[in-house]
């Protein structure tokens, strides 16, 4: 019998200081997100960071957090329900897990084997479509560490990034086309990342080059849904320093209704399921921005989140179709 655990960063606990710091002390104390060493990473982040800017992302969190049952983090509802139907539509066990906070990706691949004692293969779906260091590296690096710890009596499958497979480009067109009339210009929002992280890693081939395939994915995007590139723009968002990829959503944003494009749609590919990242960042940051500076029409394409095409696509790059 196979499994599949579908692999997401991670999201606090619950909507309180406390968890927000947990979280945020488990993430930044990773060496593959910080980009320095374990121990200074450890000491930033726990007695630094997390303590002086989680009541920011507190502040952030209480405004996309579920105000109705289950009162949980949008991006854990979301992957909950994606799990279910993918289950359903295809009777195959399903479960979730997270880099950093709960389940842990141990949790998931015990709850996967408690189900199926005869499981022979676990199918590891990152909920990330393009690489990067600070979320496929770290992914892989973890279920290294699990291996190591224990013996497992199953055969592991890792999803490669699914940046341009057709099915996910697809997925994107049949979610994104209803929202994409009567606008001047469509931006495409992508999660910013350190220059050095993505030089480092660029160099190994386009396999590991974020820039390339988030380019690729917009591409084949407009190649589908027959709009021409040049209607489009590329800006990076959610960056925590000056030397992260750019043009930043926040400052170039603004400058669209100057320009004559005061009609925007904003859509994340980079982001399978609503998060923090696409809810407060796109949908209320970024609108807040536009709508200041003269816009006229902000849209949000939400992510794929459990949408049928989402789950023909997993089921597509994860049978290697
Ligand atoms: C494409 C996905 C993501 C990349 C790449 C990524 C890189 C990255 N993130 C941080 C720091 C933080 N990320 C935080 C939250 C967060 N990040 C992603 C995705 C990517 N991060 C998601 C989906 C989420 C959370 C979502 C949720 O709970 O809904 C946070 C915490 C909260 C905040 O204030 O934003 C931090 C901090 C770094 C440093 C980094 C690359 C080096
Ligand atoms: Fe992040």
């Amino acid at each position: 019998m196979k499994g599949i655990l579908l692999v997401n960063i991670g999201t606090p606990a619950v909507c309180s200081k406390t968890a927000v710091g947990k979280f945020m002390g488990d993430m930044l104390s990773d060496p593959l997100i910080t980009g320095m060493p374990e121990w200074i990473s450890r000491f930033l982040a726990r007695k630094i960071i997390a303590p002086f800017s989680s009541g920011r992302s507190l502040n952030k969190y209480r405004q996309i957090w579920r105000k109705e049952e289950p009162l949980i983090s949008p991006l854990i509802y979301n992957m909950q329900k994606l799990a279910q139907s993918l289950e359903e539509k295809k009777n195959i066990p399903v479960e979730i897990a997270m880099r950093y906070g709960e389940p842990t990706i141990e949790q998931g691949l015990k709850r996967l084997e408690k189900r199926c004692p005869l499981i022979h293969e676990v199918i590891i779906f990152p909920l990330y479509p393009h690489y990067a260091q600070s979320t496929t590296q770290t992914t892989i690096d973890e279920i290294g560490r699990i291996f190591y710890k224990r013996a497992h009596s199953y055969r592991l499958k890792l999803v490669e990034p699914y940046f341009n497979h057709p099915a996910f480009i697809n997925a994107l067109v049949k979610n994104a086309a209803p929202y994409l009339e009567d606008i001047d210009k469509l931006v495409f929002s992508y999660h910013s990342l350190p220059v050095d992280q993505v030089e480092a890693a660029w160099k190994k081939g386009k396999e590991f080059d974020y820039v390339y395939q988030v380019k690729e994915t917009n591409r084949l995007f407009c190649e589908k849904i027959k709009i021409p590139l040049q209607y489009t723009l590329l800006l990076y968002a959610s960056q925590r320093g000056n030397n992260w990829l750019k043009p930043f959503l926040v400052t170039d944003i603004a400058d669209l209704p100057r320009l004559g494009w005061k009609r925007v749609a904003v859509i994340a590919p980079g982001f399978p399921v609503d998060n923090l990242e696409t809810l407060f960042d796109i949908d209320i940051q970024a609108r807040e921005i536009f709508m200041k500076a003269g816009g006229e029409k902000f849209v949000f394409v939400p992510s794929l989140n459990y949408s049928d095409d989402w789950i023909e696509a997993i089921w597509k790059i994860t049978l290697g179709v």
